[in-house]
């Protein structure tokens, strides 16, 4: 099997859009980047809440799938809770790292933390993700038509 972490960067058009930037330490344990632009703002100065909100659900997201991509399985989100501490301002360089704090064969637990370039604080994160055979996902079925 391809490897699936090569598959979800190439599919993965929010990510690219979004200029998310991945580097996978080990296995359930990931970083990633990405920085504030005009188009994120909500007020004159700050990013929308939803805007960190998706970058920690790609967070955990990927560190998931970085402890599971070997046995052939994607992840999907069940549920996640953020703590906004504080805002995220324009050009701001963010630091999400996210970590696997228990893989079952289905149920994964994470938690996600997102830096600025100051090593300041700007959120966190713990969530729950559902393990499920590539072969069920829709990208297998995109990849095979
Ligand atoms: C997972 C659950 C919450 C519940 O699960 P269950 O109670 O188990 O549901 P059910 O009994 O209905 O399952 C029937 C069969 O379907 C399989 N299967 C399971 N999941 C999937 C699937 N996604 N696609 C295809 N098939 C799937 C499952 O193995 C089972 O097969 P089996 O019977 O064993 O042969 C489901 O309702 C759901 O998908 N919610 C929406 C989640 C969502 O959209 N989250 C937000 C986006 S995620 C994100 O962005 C994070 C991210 C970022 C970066 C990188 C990576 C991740």
């Amino acid at each position: 099997m391809e490897d699936l972490i090569r598959i979800y960067n190439q599919v993965n058009n929010f990510g690219r859009d979004n200029h998310y930037e991945l580097n996978i330490i080990e296995e359930g344990l990931i970083h990633y980047e990405m920085t504030i632009e005009e188009r994120h703002l909500a007020t004159p100065t700050a990013a929308h809440g939803g805007v960190i909100a998706a970058f920690m659900d790609a967070v955990i997201g990927v560190a998931a799938l970085s402890a599971i991509h070997k046995e052939g399985k994607l992840a999907s989100t069940i549920e996640f809770k953020i703590s906004y501490y504080q805002p995220a301002y324009l050009g701001d360089k963010l630091k999400g790292i996210g970590k696997v704090d228990k893989k079952g064969n289905r149920i994964i637990f994470t938690t996600g933390e997102i830096y600025n370039q100051h090593n300041e604080i700007v959120a966190k994160a713990i969530g729950t993700l559902n393990a499920y055979p590539f072969e069920k996902g829709d990208i297998a079925k995109k990849l095979n038509k």
